[in-house]
């Protein structure tokens, strides 16, 4: 990176006499004012140097007090929703959303994005998904991974290697070596942790990071030129950016971008991101929120997991929306259609891309009928999303890029997109009651069993530090967690009958929810055996879970709280 940028302004020499952290003879060599608290590993060394840790604390130093701001942002506005209030479009707003603007037209490399697989930052999982066929992959720092120090630096050290085209891996059991096809690599996208999660084992002046900007800071440091000459035909690093509640916090994303890329003497517009909307409060600000990031824009996507999840966050004082059992909260539901053919037609009118989403079936091994009935259900989840005009979606797992590719081929034929030929103008005219609009469908038992069974085991695979697992056939993920806890504690909240087995109905209640969670763990031993029950973690997770679905009031993420248990400071402590 470019020194002499107004990044780099050296201060009277102090950060030349940076601290050196001691860890048993190795060191990491920070700047002044920060402490990396993770444990040192000389591969992590690699990607923790100074300069980059420089260019990580500048970004944090300048942009801390904005996210501060932002996040009270969000609590005046839930609180407000607490108060009965709707979500809906801002008049402040509304010359934007009236506006004739478009975004920066969308660099040739990333045209066409029909099919885009997403995955944690594994190293396996980074070279099956660059390898799979689809056209980008969204590398995820995200909801499909637990941050452990070791997880997020190793992530770092992996996309390092994918971008320079050195990354390999060898699978000593099963005599297997993994490298890079030498074409058809997708192209890569990094989402970052969103803006409420802190990291912890980078202190800087005293206080934990926040968790997006190590992710976005370290990777941009590390990549940008190898990625714009190598991946992105002079365009790049591209981005993913989650869980955005409000076009400010576009903002402060488009202003850190402006910041790396003056620090890397790169043009403006240089680095593109697709922003997800999968908050309730997003989708009036879609207009605002492209707005924002205009000279950075490449399209929004339908996150619809932690979409539902926020239908639940954000009325989780209007017993009046309590959510039917989450397999019934489909993309036919009334709210998620509107939801989706809106942002398509904002995606258009504003020359971007309208990215569907993730359906959560993966294939199923050892059961052709089971294995071709989640096939069917994707093949039509993509159908719909095809029709009604986006211009890609997401799949989870390698073996549904070619159903998916299939699907959109078929559909787009040779156009690398939709922007120029679907309008959908229909969708103009949609209202704040469309959006928001009462889920339909039955509270059931069996409801709340799922819930309890699923959030429990994707808690104890969190802390063990795993972020996407397979259950009971369908991909689990920080998001589709979330769903479950969240809905238990509504129901439970405001007291839902449960009714939708066809049986008389029992209401929602502590000495039920007790009851179900001790009969839950008794099956959840059963299916993961003794052995692995008698490690303690399900239990772990079992209190967690049982305590965030009976807290009096919602807490903002279960990640947030599930953090706490993740973090190992050096010299040893707990935060
Ligand atoms: C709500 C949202 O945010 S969605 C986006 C975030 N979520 C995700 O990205 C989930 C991504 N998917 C996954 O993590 C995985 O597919 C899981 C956990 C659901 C299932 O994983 P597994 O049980 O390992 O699947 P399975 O055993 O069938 O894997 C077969 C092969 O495919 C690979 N694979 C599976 N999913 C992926 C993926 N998403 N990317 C790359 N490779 C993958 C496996 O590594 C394995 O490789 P190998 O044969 O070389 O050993
Ligand atoms: O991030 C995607 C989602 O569905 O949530
Ligand atoms: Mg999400």
């Amino acid at each position: 990176m470019e020194r002499g940028s107004n990044v780099y302004v050296v201060e009277g020499g102090e950060r030349d006499r940076g601290r050196k952290m001691e860890r048993g003879g190795d060191v990491y060599d920070s700047p002044q004012g920060v402490e990396i608290r993770g444990r040192y590993d000389h591969e992590f060394a690699r990607i923790l140097s100074r300069e980059a840790l420089e260019f990580v604390a500048d970004l944090e130093r300048e942009f801390r007090p904005r996210v501060k701001y932002a996040m009270a942002c969000r609590k005046e506005a839930q609180a407000r929703y607490d108060g009965g209030e709707l979500p809906g479009f801002e008049p402040g707003s509304k010359w934007v959303r009236q506006g004739g603007w478009v975004c920066a037209p969308v660099p040739p490399a990333v045209a066409d994005r029909r099919v885009e697989i997403t995955g944690p930052v594994e190293r396996k999982m980074i070279i099956n998904a660059l390898n799979s066929g689809a056209k980008v992959f969204m590398a995820d720092f995200e909801d499909s991974l637990s941050p452990t120090w070791d997880n997020l630096m190793k992530g770092q050290v992996n996309l390092k290697d994918a971008v320079d085209g050195s990354i390999n891996f060898v699978d000593s059991d099963r005599k297997r070596e993994y490298k890079l096809n030498k074409e058809n690599i997708a192209m890569l996208f990094v989402r970052p942790r969103g803006w409420h999660l802190p990291e912890a084992h980078i202190v800087i002046d005293g206080q934990p990071t926040t968790g997006c900007l190590v992710d976005f800071g370290l990777y941009f440091y590390h990549n940008y030129a190898a990625f714009r000459s190598l991946r992105g035909a002079g365009f790049g690093p591209f981005f993913y950016l989650p869980k955005m509640e409000h076009s400010r916090e576009a903002a402060i994303w488009n202003a850190v971008f402006e910041r790396a890329e003056d620090a890397a003497r790169i043009p403006r517009g240089s680095i593109r991101a697709t922003v997800l909307i999968e908050t309730l409060p997003a989708v009036f600000q879609m207009d605002e929120i492209l707005y924002e990031l205009r000279d950075h824009s490449v399209g929004l996507n339908c996150g619809r997991w932690d979409y539902i999840f926020s239908y639940v966050k954000t009325f989780r004082a209007h017993p009046d929306r309590l959510l039917p059992d989450r397999v019934q909260v489909g993309m036919a539901q009334h709210f998620m259609k509107s939801y989706s053919d809106l942002l398509i037609h904002t995606c258009h009118k504003r020359g971007v891309h309208a990215m569907g989403g993730m359906a959560a079936q993966i294939p199923i091994k050892n059961d052709p009928a089971g294995n071709q009935a989640a096939l069917d259900l994707v093949h039509k989840d993509k159908l719909r999303e095809v029709r009604a005009g986006h211009d890609g979606t997401w799949v989870a797992h390698p073996g549904l890029v070619q159903v998916a590719i299939e699907v959109f081929n078929s559909h787009m034929a040779n156009q690398p997109n939709q922007i120029q030929s679907s309008k959908r103008l229909d969708a103009a005219n949609l209202t704040d009651e469309d959006l928001i609009q009462r889920p339909r469908g039955s509270r059931s038992l069996e409801g709340l069993r799922l819930n309890t069974r699923v959030g429990i085991q994707y808690i104890a695979a969190w802390l063990n530090g795993t972020g996407s697992v397979p259950l009971y056939n369908l991909m689990e993920d920080a998001a589709t967690a979330e769903i479950s806890r969240a809905q238990v504690w509504q129901w439970m909240k405001h007291g839902a009958v449960l009714d939708g087995d066809g049986v008389k109905g029992v209401r929602m209640g502590l000495e039920l929810f007790g009851r179900v969670l001790d009969e839950e763990m008794i099956r959840i031993e059963r299916e993961v055996g003794i052995e692995a029950f008698r490690k303690g973690i399900y239990r772990v997770a079992g209190k967690m879970f049982a305590q965030q679905c009976t807290s009096p009031v919602l807490h903002e993420f279960l990640t947030l709280d599930a953090y706490k248990h993740i973090v190992q400071l050096h010299p040893s402590s707990r935060i």
